[in-house]
């Protein structure tokens, strides 16, 4: 029997599209809160959101590098998931998860086979491990830029690690994306967006129609 695909929404900011996510079969719903995105939402915001998920759908706060008092506030929102999106170390993702007792999501920036040297040391104070594209240098965020990498580098992963694919995933490659790297689940923001921070209830529900028919 194969695993069911988990499949995020990220970077939600209205009630009206975390319904439409949940509609359309959304396994996690993801809130940034990085001041430099144009998904950000603030505390507040993220509370009503988290509340809104709560029974619903397991929901995740993406964070950068966050230093200890943001990630207080945030655990004492209740979220079920932070997922770290930054530079953090190894010691500081097992601090955090010690101290939020949250599970916790690692994104690791993929763009060379050596890159993947860091998944196991991760893996093991991480909960699950995202797999998204490397930044260029500069660029204003670490992620939800729409930018995918070569997925052919993840042939050479540990089949024993369950990792989320992101980056750069859209409706249009969604279907092929699963078929050519079978991950455990799947992330995905700017692809179900008409501007940057605009999701679109059509979108979200055609990436998730194709991403489980290519399951
Ligand atoms: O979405 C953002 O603005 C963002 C900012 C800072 C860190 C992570 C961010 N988003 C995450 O990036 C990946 C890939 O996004 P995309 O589908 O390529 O747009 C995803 O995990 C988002 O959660």
């Amino acid at each position: 029997m194969t695993t069911p695909l988990t499949i995020k929404i990220c970077g939600i900011k209205t009630f009206d599209i975390l319904d439409a996510a949940i509609a359309a079969g959304a396994d996690m719903v993801g809130f940034m809160h990085f001041q430099r995105s144009p998904r950000h939402v603030d505390l507040e915001e993220i509370g009503s959101l988290i509340s809104q998920a709560r029974g619903r759908i397991e929901s995740c706060v993406v964070l950068v590098n966050p230093d200890n008092s943001c990630v207080a506030e945030i655990a004492a929102l209740g979220p079920d998931w932070i997922q770290l999106h930054g530079p953090e170390t190894i010691h500081r993702v097992e601090t955090i998860r010690a101290e939020a007792g949250v599970n916790i999501i690692k994104a690791l920036p993929i763009a060379t086979a050596e890159d993947l040297e860091l998944v196991a040391g991760f893996a093991e104070v991480a909960d699950r491990i995202l797999l998204d594209a490397k930044p260029p240098k500069g660029a204003e965020r670490p992620g939800g830029l729409g930018q995918p990498f070569d997925w052919r580098l993840l042939e050479a992963l540990d089949p024993e690690v369950q990792f989320m694919l992101s980056g750069g995933l859209t409706p249009d490659n969604v279907g092929e994306a699963v078929a050519a790297v079978r991950p455990y689940g799947l992330d995905v923001s700017s692809g179900v967006e008409t501007a940057p921070g605009v999701k679109n209830a059509a979108l979200i529900e055609t990436f998730i129609r194709k991403a489980r028919a290519a399951a």
